[in-house]
C-alpha cells in the first residue's frame, strides 16, 4: 500500500499529493486509467444504462485496477447523469479506491469564485463522501479564483490538476489567446502553477498543483513558449488511446518534461472489459507503453 488512506484529511505522516503520486508512478508506471461509464460502454459490457448497471461497471473496474495502476480518474459526468443514485456509486468508487490504496483523481473540471469555489473545494478536497486525492479544475474565471481549492488541497495533502492545454481542438481558441500582457493564456496558467509549486520544487519533490496537457496538442507547448518542467507539478495527459495519441505523441508533446507526465486513458482500457483479467491486461499494456515513452 502506497499511502495511509485511513483518515482523510491531513493524516499525520501523509505525504503531499505530489510526492505520493511520484511514488505511485514509480511503483506502477506513469498511467492513470479513467472510469468513464459511457452508455455505449455499459451496453458493450451487457449492462443496463441504469444506476445498477453503473454500479456493476464501476465496482468491476475498481476491483480490476485498485493497487495496479498509479491513479484512477472517475469522470463525474457519467455518474451525475444518473442523479443521486449515480453520485452514490461515485462515492462508493472513491471509497473503494481509498481502501485499495490507489490514488483517485476526480474529474469534475470545477472553477468558480470565492465562497462557491470554497464549497466545491470542501466537497472534493475535504473529508466528505466525495473526497478524492485530487480534482480537475478549470481556471477560466481566473487562476487566482482557484485559491480556496489550492489552499485546502495544500493543507489536506491533496492535489489539483488545472486545465492548461486540453486535448480537444476547440480548446485552442481560449488557451492560445493572449492576455492583456501579451502572454498566451495557457502559458500564464503554467507559470502560475510554477509559483504555487515553488516550495515543493525547492524541496526536490513534485508539486501538488498539476496541469492538464493533452497528448493530442502537437507542437503547442513549444509554439506558445511554455516551460512545462518549470511548472513543477505533474502533467495529466489525456488523449491517449481513443483520441488518437500514443507513445510517439507523448514523447513529442512533453520532451524534457516527460518524467512529470501521468498519461491518462479511459476507453482504450475500459473497452477490454467486462472481464477483470482483460481489464488488468489492457491497463498493464497501456502502462508499459506509457513507461517506455516517458521514462
Ligand atoms: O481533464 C481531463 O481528464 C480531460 C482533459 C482533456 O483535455 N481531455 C480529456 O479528454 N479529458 C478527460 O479524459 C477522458 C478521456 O477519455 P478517453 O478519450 O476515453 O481516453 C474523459 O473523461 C475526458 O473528459
Amino acid at each position: 500500500m502506497i499511502q495511509d488512506h485511513e483518515a482523510f484529511p491531513g493524516t499525520p505522516g501523509t505525504l503531499p499529493f505530489g510526492a505520493r503520486l511520484s511514488e505511485a508512478m514509480d511503483a506502477h508506471g506513469p498511467l492513470c486509467v479513467g472510469i468513464d461509464p459511457h452508455p455505449g460502454l455499459l451496453r458493450a459490457w451487457g449492462l443496463a444504462d441504469s444506476p445498477a448497471g453503473l454500479r456493476d461497471f464501476t465496482l468491476r473496474t475498481t476491483e480490476a485496477l485498485a493497487g495496479r495502476v498509479a491513479a484512477v480518474k472517475p469522470q463525474s459526468a457519467f455518474f451525475e447523469r444518473h442523479g443521486s443514485a449515480g453520485i452514490a456509486v461515485l462515492e462508493e468508487a472513491l471509497a473503494a479506491l481509498r481502501d485499495g490504496g490507489t490514488l483517485s483523481i476526480l474529474d469534475v473540471k470545477r472553477g468558480d469564485i470565492g465562497s462557491t469555489m470554497a464549497g466545491y473545494a470542501q466537497a472534493y478536497l475535504g473529508d466528505g463522501p466525495l473526497a478524492a486525492d485530487a480534482v480537475t479544475l478549470a481556471p477560466y474565471l481566473g487562476y487566482g479564483a482557484l485559491a480556496p481549492a489550492l489552499e485546502l488541497a495544500e493543507s489536506n495533502q491533496r492535489g489539483v490538476f488545472v486545465l492548461a492545454l486540453t486535448s480537444n481542438p476547440e480548446g485552442a481558441a481560449v488557451q492560445h489567446a493572449r492576455d492583456p500582457q501579451g502572454l498566451p493564456v495557457a502559458r500564464s496558467i503554467a507559470e502560475a502553477a510554477g509559483i504555487s509549486n515553488a516550495p515543493a520544487r525547492a524541496a526536490g519533490i513534485l508539486g501538488s498543483v498539476g496541469l492538464v496537457v493533452g497528448a493530442t496538442i502537437g507542437s503547442a507547448v513549444a509554439d506558445l513558449g511554455i516551460d512545462l518542467r518549470a511548472s513543477g507539478g505533474a502533467l495529466l495527459a489525456p488523449g491517449v488511446g481513443a483520441q488518437g495519441a500514443g507513445a510517439r505523441e507523448l514523447e513529442r508533446v512533453f520532451g524534457a518534461a516527460r518524467r512529470q507526465v501521468l498519461a491518462s486513458t479511459s476507453r482504450a482500457v475500459l473497452g477490454a472489459g467486462p472481464g477483470i483479467e482483460d481489464l488488468r491486461a489492457a491497463a498493464a499494456s497501456a502502462a508499459a507503453e506509457a513507461h517506455s515513452a516517458l521514462r
